[in-house]
């Protein structure tokens, strides 16, 4: 199958197993460059796994599926590094080295994605925490920040290399709804700089108050608001 290059994300007809079981079946849907995209379904739905399949954590074993220009279907082993620097990830547990501060856990990324020259990396350090809010925090152990804070770094250390899209499960969920909405609304700065967006969340009132693109999984099938009605609802 050809694929157009515009879409960052094109899947077509994919079946995700979760083992012998079926997670959900012939999944078809683009996400274009700068969409912001909600993901929702019941727990056990199929989300995570649907974001795994985008960053080749979990092998795509029927269908086809592009995303950042790397063929997911296909993909060899040694290709999983470089689809990951073209995507950000961020999960709701913040996954931080806690004994290494602010900068270590960002430097340590760098280096594991090949970034060579220490004045770059300085800069490069610098900019993401600055983008994120927390310019003052590199020195910083993660225990020295808040929940909230600590998720900034998290999205900070997705954006070092400077992704085409984020892939964010549930990034609001272990927070406050005050911290939330400012993660939220970093999210949505980021968008708006040009970083597509898929984010996976059971928060009823940002699918409220947000009316973007909505995914649901759904009793094994996708549905895309874009194309059929459905209730927001996540819980049914
Ligand atoms: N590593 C795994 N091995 C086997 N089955 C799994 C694995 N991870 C998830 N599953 C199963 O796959 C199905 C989909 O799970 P998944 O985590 O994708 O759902 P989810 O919609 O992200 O749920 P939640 O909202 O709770 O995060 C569930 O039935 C789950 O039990």
């Amino acid at each position: 199958m050809m694929f157009s290059s515009d879409p960052i994300v094109q899947v077509r007809n994919a079946c995700i197993f979760q083992g012998m079981n079926t997670v959900l079946q012939d999944v078809s849907f683009n996400i274009e460059k700068y969409e912001f995209v909600f993901l929702i379904g019941r727990t056990g739905s199929g989300k995570s796994s649907l974001l795994k399949t985008l960053y080749a954590d979990l092998k795509l074993q029927m269908g086809e599926a592009e995303v950042a220009g790397y063929t997911i279907h296909n993909i060899k082993i040694k290709e999983i590094p470089f689809l990951r620097r073209k995507i950000g990830i961020v999960f709701q547990d913040f996954q931080l080295f806690t004994d290494r501060s602010v900068a270590e856990n960002l430097l340590f990324v760098m280096k594991a994605t090949g970034w060579k020259d220490k004045t770059k990396m300085k800069t490069r350090l610098a900019e993401v925490l600055m983008r994120v809010g927390l310019g003052g925090a590199a020195t910083k152990m993660p225990h020295q920040l808040s929940g909230g804070e600590q998720q900034r770094v998290v999205i900070a250390r997705a954006l070092l290399n400077d992704p085409s899209i984020l892939l964010a499960d549930e990034p609001t969920g272990n927070l406050d709804p005050e911290v939330a909405d400012g993660i939220f609304q970093l999210f949505q700065d980021i968008n708006k700089q040009g970083t597509a967006i898929l984010m996976a969340t059971h928060n009823h009132e940002l699918l409220k108050k947000h009316p973007y693109r909505v995914l649901k999984c759904e009793k094994g099938k996708l549905l895309d608001s874009k194309t059929s009605d459905f209730t927001l609802s996540t819980s049914q």
